[in-house]
């Protein structure tokens, strides 16, 4: 049998879920890439993978998905590692610079600006700016470095009073239901063991990783982040720029 293409984030955030499929059978059935949000986006969307955990602003470009697990990559409250880093405070950011590596957290941050900042700003792909947007591994330890870091999913919750959806496991094609059932068991098994995980990373004074992978990363894909997903990818039609295409 063809082994189902599984496209996952190369980030710390993720290694439950790989640790979960690395010690489960469903292994032999998949074939695993790590790869950054953007490039997972990019791989459903082009059919070079057939699951991914997938950035959810991807999903308007996405007309065949389907979500197949009840686990994501999410947050109530702060996450503490998707920021808007600056030297002024927000309400004299003029330009922002987006993340190649993201999809979901450049939208979240145009969202924010536009609809709750109230800021018109210019979006920039690259080169200098007055604020960044930055996730994942790169921002860990990082908000004593700058003036101002604005924590996207806390800025949310102030927002909505919703949790948020960054990624959630996305298909691009019917998959066999008893292949999607173990693949959940695996992902279950993962979480269920994040202080084994924990306790293989090695030990940072600037960074806590069982606070991350315990509080901070909230793996269940629940009624209140549904609704987050409905109601950030109605906000992302409104913005005139798409974040940066795939
Ligand atoms: C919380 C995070 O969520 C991520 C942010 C994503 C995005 O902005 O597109 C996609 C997947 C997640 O890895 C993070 O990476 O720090």
């Amino acid at each position: 049998m063809e082994k189902v293409r599984v496209s996952a984030v190369s980030y710390t955030n993720t290694l439950p879920f790989i640790y979960g499929l690395q010690h489960s059978a469903v292994i032999d059935q998949i074939a695993l890439s790590l790869d950054v949000p953007s490039m997972c986006a990019h791989k459903l969307i082009h059919d070079e993978a057939d699951l991914g955990i997938v950035p959810v602003a991807a999903l308007l470009d996405l007309p065949n998905a389907e979500i197949i697990s009840d686990y994501c990559l999410g947050a109530t409250g702060a996450v503490n590692s998707v920021f808007i880093f600056s030297e002024k405070p927000i309400g004299e950011v003029d330009t922002i610079r987006l993340d190649s590596q993201s999809r979901t957290s450049n939208g979240l941050a145009q969202v924010l600006l536009r609809h709750y900042w109230k800021r018109d700003v210019t979006i920039l792909a690259e080169g200098a700016a007055d604020a960044y947007v930055e996730i994942g591994d790169r921002t860990f330890g990082k908000q004593q470095a700058h003036s101002y870091a604005y924590d996207l999913a806390l800025y949310w919750q102030k927002f909505t009073g919703l949790p948020f959806t960054f990624a959630a496991w996305v298909a691009n094609k019917p998959l066999q239901p008893s292949f999607v059932h173990a693949f959940n068991v695996a992902l279950s098994y993962g979480l269920a063991h994040r202080d084994v995980i924990i306790g293989q990373l090695p030990p940072r004074l600037d960074f806590d990783y069982r606070q991350y992978l315990m509080e901070h990363i909230d793996y269940q894909y629940n009624e209140e982040k549904k609704k987050a997903v409905t109601l950030f990818l109605k906000l992302m039609k409104t913005l005139d720029h798409a974040p940066i295409s795939s």
